[in-house]
């Protein structure tokens, strides 16, 4: 749970200091205050990354080149934790005090979900993305993901090194560790997909579902034909790849297809599409929550909820966080709609900005 949240020069916000409800958070203001900024400060400080931009440069106050992000945890493994991350020409993250030397760690004492304008991305751009969910997903679940992941991807750039150079000996010479690793990063991204895919189909997220003309499905495409091995995919694509200078097949090229009533979920409708993300985004909560029952509860992000989802999809979305007792951020523009789910919810904390600056609003009787 983010308990408190202080960040400095992020975006328009010069300042900012919180301390949030556990439940739902609802952060009201008018368009460019500064809510989608406050959401990407939480999302740096959980990931290291930003959703808006793969600059980090980018999210500094302009004219001020650095910014920093500072938040008070608590998870019921590690109890209160002090997590904090800057950047001045490159990141720092630290822990209780210590430097880091990734952002891991943090990543661990903070499981993050968020749904944005890029979300969208997930069902309709590159494989990367999903990739990207397959290895958030095994990152959480498989205590040996970034010991696998790091091998895996050394010893791939190694083999398309020595492809680049034309020297069929060194590439071979790579095989073995990226075929063992790649290997079992393709076994733990496997997991996941039967994770969600149970998940999917739970009780907790038919209300996104309803009103869907189909079920949600999922097919994990490995990056390499299922027939064979990874280390035999390699050995019989290497005179080709030495071709091509690069490898052709590998955990590189996962992909997750997404299917919505047996077709790809990118030729569903905009709302269609918004109701499977938020179906995905809580499966993806009920597998953190499985993986460790009562400490891996996720912080939800959701940016502009308003937009692009009919009043019932939004209203069911809601309910299932509430039920779920998982602590959430949502941003709009609309008071009216936020007192209403203030008043729905008890113990709902709201939050107003205006300029970048972020006010608590005191809760009407
Ligand atoms: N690096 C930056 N430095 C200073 N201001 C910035 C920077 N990047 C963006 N801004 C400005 O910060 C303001 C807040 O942007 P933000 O996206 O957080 O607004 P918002 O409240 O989410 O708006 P909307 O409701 O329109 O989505 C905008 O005016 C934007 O132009």
């Amino acid at each position: 749970m983010l308990v408190g949240l202080w960040t400095r020069d992020v975006r328009n916000l010069e300042e900012a200091r919180i301390r949030f409800g556990s439940g739902l958070n609802l952060i009201v203001g008018a368009n460019g205050s500064g809510k989608t900024s406050l959401l990407e400060a939480c999302h740096v400080l959980a990931i290291g990354r930003s959703f808006r931009t793969h600059r980090l440069a980018r999210v500094a106050r302009t004219g001020v080149g650095a910014f920093s992000i500072a938040g008070e945890l608590w998870d019921s493994i590690h109890g209160q934790s002090r997590a904090g991350v800057e950047w001045k020409g490159q990141r720092r993250s630290r822990l209780n005090g210590q430097w880091l030397e990734g952002h891991w760690e943090i990543a661990r004492r903070m499981p993050l979900l968020s749904v944005h304008a890029g979300s969208f991305d997930l069902l309709t751009g590159a494989p990367e993305e999903r990739r990207r969910l397959l290895d958030w997903g095994s990152f959480y679940l498989h205590t040996d993901f970034v010991q696998q992941w790091l091998l895996w991807r050394r010893a791939h750039e190694q083999r398309n090194a020595a492809l680049r150079q034309q020297d069929a000996q060194a590439a071979e010479r790579f095989e073995p560790v990226a075929a063992a690793a790649g290997t079992r990063l393709t076994e733990m991204r496997a997991s996941v997909v039967e994770h969600l895919r149970r998940h999917l189909n739970a009780s907790a997220t038919s209300g996104m579902r309803q009103g869907l003309s189909g079920e949600i499905d999922l097919a994990f495409r490995q990056g390499w034909s299922e027939n064979e091995t990874l280390a035999d995919a390699y050995a019989r694509g290497r005179t080709s790849d030495l071709e091509r200078r690069f490898g052709q097949s590998g955990p590189q090229k996962a992909d997750l297809e997404i299917r919505l009533a047996g077709r790809p979920v990118r030729e569903a409708s905009r709302g269609e599409q918004k109701r499977v993300l938020n179906a995905l985004v809580i499966a993806q909560g009920l597998v953190l929550v499985g993986i460790n029952p009562g400490g891996g509860a996720p912080l939800l992000l959701l940016d502009d909820a308003v937009a692009e989802m009919d009043d019932a999809g939004l209203e069911r979305l809601i309910d299932a966080i509430a039920t779920l007792q998982w602590q959430c951020l949502v941003t709009t523009v609309d008071s009216e709609w936020g007192w209403r789910v203030a008043k729905r919810y008890p113990g709902t904390q709201m939050f107003h900005v205006k300029h970048g600056a972020v006010e608590p609003q005191p809760m009407a009787d």
